[in-house]
């Protein structure tokens, strides 16, 4: 049988708890005197029960209610005085975030029948918070359990350990600049700086003196040598977004520090040794930049020793349910109060969307549904998706459009059943065995 374990606030001490609560043979009750306290211990282990003890001159009901949105995982029940539910703000915090209430003096029978309903529906909906299970089940900040995800994690590990430039290509929004933090973090440079700078986004006029930084009086306005970014990361490593986007004469000098390691400051004469690796990113097709001559073919050969693909979302849609419960948890202080989670119909939804806006549109969406949205659990309403994904031109063969409308249907599939694979193979009118050659086949997890 597990342990009951309780969690009770109370500002006038462990007596006083007792007073109110009795005796509780089979929990294990830790008492705190405040909210500040209990954060505290909460930030250190779960409660799946909390008991609010009330008292008017404790924490105010603004404090109270954010201190229970960020903590909903505990099911909380409350202990007040009569006259206190008087007031609208605490009847208000009471129906959104306690499970149960009563007024004192309480009735211990009633309040351990309240304790015992509470702990068995902390149960059922697992004690602990998905927040949790996460950050001790993982490594890596790219989360995802897709086979998708996990190759490119296990990619990412290998390619961290080799000092050497790495190219990223992805859509946008699929997570390109976090892997290049995750190859940083797990390389051996990992305590050195990561510096990152979009091409696209700095003007051409000004993107050399930025990457390689500048003597005084080079040009109008240098009063001050200034070092660039290339030098800012050495020790660590440099992330060059959209590498597409660098002019044509800074592809040379970017080469050249490839080649040879040192760099020329603008108007500088001489040469700075510079240890930083080059990590690129890009969501245009650089070998058709190349055919097009405006990207630089040698350069694209360094680059591109180590290329690393980040799938987008709709190649992943098994990963929905668990990026969207991690998404939940990270901004519930946010939430509407009265919500509690998202429903089966909004899961559907966003398995038969083709996210094109990738993790960043779901991060987007998800959050504002939490925001806006009036019931108990997020509807597919809330999502305000597109009814049909965006029409994409075929540009594909048939071949290949045969084979992702065939991994769309298994992903949706797999998604809609909670990666049931029983349910899945039913849906899709296949036998487990075929579904499961199929996954191989499309390198999708169960
Ligand atoms: N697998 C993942 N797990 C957790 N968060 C993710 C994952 N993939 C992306 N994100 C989050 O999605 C957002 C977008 O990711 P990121 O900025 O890395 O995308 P990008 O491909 O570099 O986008 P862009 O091309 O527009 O620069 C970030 O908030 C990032 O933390």
């Amino acid at each position: 049988m597990s342990v009951k374990r309780l969690l009770c606030i109370s500002g006038e001490g462990s007596a006083h708890a007792r007073a109110c609560h009795g005796e509780l043979p089979g929990w294990d009750v830790c008492v705190v005197e405040n909210i500040a306290a209990a954060r505290k211990v909460l930030s250190q282990q779960h409660y799946g029960v909390g008991l609010l003890l009330d008292s008017s001159d404790g924490a105010g009901d603004a404090e109270i209610e954010r201190f229970l949105r960020q903590h909903h995982h505990t099911r909380w029940i409350g202990v007040f005085d009569a006259p206190r539910l008087d007031h609208p703000a605490l009847r208000e915090l009471i129906a959104a975030h306690l499970v149960d209430f009563h007024t004192r003096p309480a009735d211990a029978l009633r309040l351990k029948h309240s304790l015992g309903h509470a702990h068995g529906m902390a149960t059922l909906a697992k004690t602990t918070p998905p927040h949790r299970r996460q950050a001790s089940e993982r490594a890596s900040h790219i989360d995802g359990a897709s086979r998708a995800i996990v190759r490119l994690r296990a990619h990412i590990d290998k390619i961290a350990a080799i000092d050497a430039p790495v190219l990223i290509s992805g859509e946008s929004g699929s997570g390109k600049e976090l892997a290049a933090q995750e190859l940083h973090l797990r390389s051996q440079r990992a305590s050195g700086p990561f510096i990152a700078i979009n091409c696209a986004a700095v003007s051409p006029a000004l993107i050399h003196s930025e990457l390689f930084g500048h003597e005084r009086g080079s040009f109008t306005g240098a009063t001050r040598d200034k070092q660039g970014l290339l030098e800012a990361a050495s020790g660590g490593s440099i992330f060059l977004d959209e590498i597409g986007d660098l002019p044509l004469d800074l592809q040379a000098s970017l080469l050249r520090f490839l080649q040879e390691r040192v760099i020329y400051r603008v108007g500088g004469t001489r040469t700075i040794a510079v240890d930083a690796r080059v990590i690129t990113a890009t969501h245009v097709n650089l070998p058709q930049a190349v055919a097009e001559g405006r990207f630089r073919e040698d350069l694209y050969y360094r680059l591109s020793v180590f290329p690393i693909r980040v799938p987008p979302l709709r190649e992943r849609k098994e990963d929905l349910p668990l990026l969207t419960d991690l998404i939940f948890n990270k901004y519930a202080a946010e939430r509407s109060p009265q919500l509690k989670g998202v429903s089966r119909e909004a899961l559907l939804a966003m398995a038969r969307y083709e996210w094109p806006g990738n993790v960043r549109e779901l991060i987007n969406r998800v959050r504002r549904a939490m925001v806006l949205a009036e019931q108990r659990l997020i509807m597919p309403e809330d999502l305000d998706l597109p009814s049909a994904g965006p029409i994409c031109p075929v540009k594909e063969g048939l071949g290949s459009s045969r084979l992702s409308a065939e991994r769309t249907a298994i992903g949706e599939s797999l998604a809609r059943s909670g990666n049931n694979i029983s349910q899945a193979a039913r849906e899709l009118g296949v036998s487990r065995m075929t579904l499961y050659r199929l996954m191989a086949k499309h390198a999708i997890s169960p």
